[in-house]
């Protein structure tokens, strides 16, 4: 991995209920921001596209930086995907080997940490290692964190037999920790006491 943008690609998923919160947390402003434009500010910082998977794309239309792209999410027959169908619709999409996926509700993101684990990861040379990502007690945290394309047959398999959680789909492959200096990065900001702490 690197910490050249050209070679690293964000995709960015919105495409939530946000039913904790009440309403879209995508547009709720911090400090004057949208959300959602908020993190794609910052991974901007970090890749040179930025792919915002969403099933209603007008709807964030007018948020749209330089370098970010839509793709509107298709939902599966029969179910409503969840991120982890968000995510493989979005990875389909990318070139470059290394991904950084990210919620679109983290407030407290730091470009700066961002670009640190990016640049670390230049040195990967095990190939089974599918993803670089912050580990908690509850497990993996999937929606921060840096996963190669090599992956998107495994994550294909998974969904096709009915998989549906990022914390299953990665017990079963090889995972590497992000070092995590500064854990409030990783607030999610799910319901309106939340937005207070933002
Ligand atoms: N593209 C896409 N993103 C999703 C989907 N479900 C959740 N997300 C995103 O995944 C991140 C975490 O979502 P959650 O907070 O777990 O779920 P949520 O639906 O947004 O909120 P709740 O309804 O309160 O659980 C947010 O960035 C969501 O927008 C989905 O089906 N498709």
């Amino acid at each position: 991995m690197t910490n050249d943008c050209s070679k690293l690609t964000a995709i960015v998923l919105a495409g939530g209920k946000s039913s904790r919160m009440g309403e879209d947390k995508a547009l709720i402003p911090i400090q004057g921001v949208p959300l959602l434009q908020r993190v794609c500010g910052i991974a901007q910082g970090c890749a040179d596209t930025v792919y915002i998977v969403t099933p209603w794309p007008e709807r964030y239309q007018n948020l749209l930086l330089p370098n970010c792209q839509f793709i509107r999410e298709v939902p599966l027959s029969g179910d409503t995907g969840g991120p982890l169908v968000g995510f493989a619709q979005g990875l389909a999409q990318v070139k470059t080997d290394w991904v950084l996926l990210l919620a679109c509700d983290l407030p407290k993101l730091r470009v700066e940490v961002l670009q640190d684990w990016a640049g670390k990861l230049d040195s990967v040379g095990d190939e089974a290692i599918i993803a670089y990502l912050v580990h908690h007690p509850k497990g993996w945290e999937p929606l921060c964190g840096f996963y190669n394309r090599r992956c998107l047959p495994l994550l294909l398999d998974f969904i096709t037999q009915g998989g549906r959680s990022f914390q299953q789909w990665l017990q079963q492959h090889q995972v590497a920790a992000l070092p995590l200096t500064e854990p409030d990065m990783l607030f999610n900001c799910n319901t309106p006491e939340d937005l207070a702490l933002s």
